[in-house]
């Protein structure tokens, strides 16, 4: 089986990583640029790699585009002008889903499939440095093809993605771009504008950037993201997130209210509504190179209790990926965060430091 990867980046690269090694496939990569095509290699994230679409998807069962929101429809156009092998895969990786779908439906492809797709994993670093064997792992990963696309061929797909263990989602292209506007392109605005609008006030006084702690970093960790790679899912989803920060504006015109009104039941309300939809928001899954399982530990302000932890828990075998005091002051107790790579590690620790008395908290 060959499988061509189009742009090999964090996404491209993680799904390259996943194939790459498996018996009988063989995985090409494809760059604009020689350099990166060289830098595929070396790196071994894919068995070969040209700078030739054509010889990239000649005779390829399954391609992945993994570019720029912005670039997809051009990459589906070259194809769609190619002899591509029968019954080969087209699919993408991008953030949006509806225009490109609508796109390669109308083209109609010749003995080709084309089967929208978008990983629900990522993180806010990019390029084939943040590749990552795992990033897909246990994430969901949607699927939206169309009334025209046959179920065999959404099979195959889906028997394909098994290799990078994340789980399939069948889903409406539009209705994707609703729902991902909401939960993951607001969020990318919101983070946007918040550290510009912090940067502004540290212009005139740096002690902003200075005391900025927990919360800060917290929310606003995927303004960090790629630049072009935004700007181009934000275009492509436009009418959905016009709407979107039309809804943004009224939840802040509302806090505006109640801080006028000086009605503290009503901002106590608002934490005690939002505080009980996210302890419903499914089990944090893996699905970011940096956040992993995490746990916070409160911990007491005594000399090696730190060192007293990881002895512990390396006694016990059980493997820590990082290790954060993200608050320690003098005499008061403070907040270890600890991120491991599989969910069972997190499991066990937690029993482990309950057990010896520590409290332990998501
Ligand atoms: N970053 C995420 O968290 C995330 C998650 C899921 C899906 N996606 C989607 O995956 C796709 C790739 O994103 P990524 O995060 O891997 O980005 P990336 O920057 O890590 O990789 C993009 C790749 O596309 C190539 N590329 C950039 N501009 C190009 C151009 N003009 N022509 C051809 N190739 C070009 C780059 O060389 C690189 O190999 C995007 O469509 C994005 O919406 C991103
Ligand atoms: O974790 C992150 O950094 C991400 O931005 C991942 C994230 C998201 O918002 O959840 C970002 C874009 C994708 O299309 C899918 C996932």
């Amino acid at each position: 089986m060959r499988i061509a990867i189009f742009g090999v980046g964090l996404i491209g690269g993680s799904l390259a990583l996943c194939f790459k090694g498996k018996p009988g496939v063989h995985v090409v990569g494809h760059s604009i640029n020689r350099s990166s095509t060289e830098k595929y290699v070396a790196r071994g994230v894919v068995d070969s790699a040209t700078t030739s679409l054509e010889e990239a998807a000649l005779d390829a069962d399954l391609i992945f585009l993994c570019v720029p929101v912005g670039r997809l429809e051009e990459y589906v156009d070259a194809l769609s002008r190619l002899p591509l092998k029968r019954g080969c895969i087209i699919t993408d990786v991008g953030s949006t889903k509806a225009s490109v779908v609508r796109h390669a439906d109308k083209l109609g492809l010749q003995g080709a499939y084309f089967i929208g797709g978008h990983p629900m994993a990522g993180s806010e670093r990019s390029g084939v440095e943040a590749a990552s064997l795992h990033l897909l792992e246990n994430a969901y990963y949607v699927l939206t093809p169309t009334e025209n696309t046959p179920a065999e061929q959404v099979n195959k797909l889906e028997g394909l993605l098994k290799c990078t263990r994340a789980r399939v989602v069948i889903a409406d292209a539009v209705q994707h771009d609703d729902i991902v506007g909401a939960i993951s392109h607001l969020p990318h605005m919101i983070a946007v504008a918040l550290v510009n609008q912090i940067a502004g006030y540290n212009e005139s006084n740096d002690l902003y950037m200075r005391l900025a702690a927990g919360g800060f970093r917290d929310i606003t960790r995927i303004a960090s993201s790629d630049p072009v790679i935004w700007r181009d899912i934000l275009l492509s989803n436009r009418e959905v997130m016009l709407k979107l920060v039309s809804d943004w504006q009224e939840r802040m015109d509302r806090f505006s209210d109640l801080l006028r009104q000086e009605d503290g039941d009503g901002i106590a309300e608002e934490f005690r509504t939002a505080g009980l939809f996210r302890s419903q928001l499914p089990e944090r899954r893996k699905g970011m190179i940096t956040s992993l399982f995490e746990c916070y530990v409160d911990v007491p302000d005594h000399p090696g209790i730190i060192g007293k932890i990881a002895t512990e828990l390396g006694h016990a075998k059980i493997n820590l990926s990082n290790l954060q005091i993200i608050e320690s002051r003098e005499d008061v107790p403070g907040i270890l965060r600890l991120s491991f790579r599989q969910a069972e590690d997190l499991d066990r620790a937690t029993a482990l430091l309950t057990s010896s008395g520590y409290d332990v908290h998501m």
